[in-house]
């Protein structure tokens, strides 16, 4: 069972899947505590905030409450939306709290393509064909245990800077992994214009790409 905090359509906004539309799956629960977090809301699983599984999809803002549903159940409530995406982005809270194994393989198996963003705290458990997005953060709660294998497996690394030291944390991260079929991009903290232009200058410098938060600029989920 997965603890899911929302689910609802919308275009990627993130990354290198940026532009596509998506089916989006945020699971409850993270024990990283970035500060500057935006779904703080999904930190804390509440046993006395939990909803049924058609209330989840009445959502309208976002709060802590979250609602348990099996792999077969994400996909009904697909169905019952009417929901055309056939990416399904699964992000948190943390998602890697969860063995992701089974949902993935369900959702591959009726036609969805997948992909975990994740903070690289936990065992990344999902198959080979999903896409993983890791991004790391400067001094994560949770420690850098398993970090270095998931960054060994993502597809793209996605690290949010704001200062200086980001990039100098990104780049002792990067030190002796094969990049070769690893995309790289740094995206600016909150959309502030400071680190908005740090990041255009370390990634004109390192080769790496930007990834803006398309869909705050836009104002959509
Ligand atoms: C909310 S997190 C959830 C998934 C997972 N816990 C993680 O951190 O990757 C999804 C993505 O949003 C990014 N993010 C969160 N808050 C942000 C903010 N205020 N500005 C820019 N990116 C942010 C994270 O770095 C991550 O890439
Ligand atoms: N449109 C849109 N794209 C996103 N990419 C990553 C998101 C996330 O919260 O993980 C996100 C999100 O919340 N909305
Ligand atoms: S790891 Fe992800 S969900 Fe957790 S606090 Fe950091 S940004 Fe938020
Ligand atoms: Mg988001």
């Amino acid at each position: 069972m997965y603890k899911v905090n929302e689910i609802f359509e919308t275009i990627q906004g993130e990354g290198s899947y940026t532009g596509t539309p998506a089916i989006f799956l945020r699971l409850q629960g993270c024990p990283v505590g970035c500060s500057w977090c935006d779904t703080k809301q999904t930190w804390e699983i509440d046993p006395e905030l939990q909803l049924s599984p058609a209330a989840i999809l009445e959502k309208k803002a976002d709060s802590d409450h979250w609602c348990s549903l099996s792999s077969t159940q994400v996909l009904q409530l697909f169905a019952d939306k009417g929901y055309r995406a056939k990416h399904v982005v699964i992000t948190g809270g943390e998602p890697c709290m969860y063995d992701l194994r089974p949902l993935c393989d369900l959702l591959h198996s009726v036609g969805y393509s997948t992909q975990i963003e994740t903070s690289g705290t936990f065992e990344i458990l999902a198959p080979e064909a999903t896409f993983v997005t890791v991004s790391p953060k400067v001094n994560m709660k949770g420690g850098y245990e398993v970090l270095r294998t998931a960054l060994e497996r993502a597809n793209e690394i996605k690290h949010p800077v704001a200062m200086e030291k980001h990039i100098e944390e990104l780049l002792e991260l990067l030190q002796g992994l094969d990049l070769t079929n690893t995309l790289v991009y740094l995206q600016p903290i909150s959309q502030k214009a400071k680190a908005t232009q740090l990041a255009i200058e370390f990634c004109k410098q390192h080769n790496w790409r930007l990834s803006v938060q398309v869909h705050k600029y836009l104002g959509i989920n």
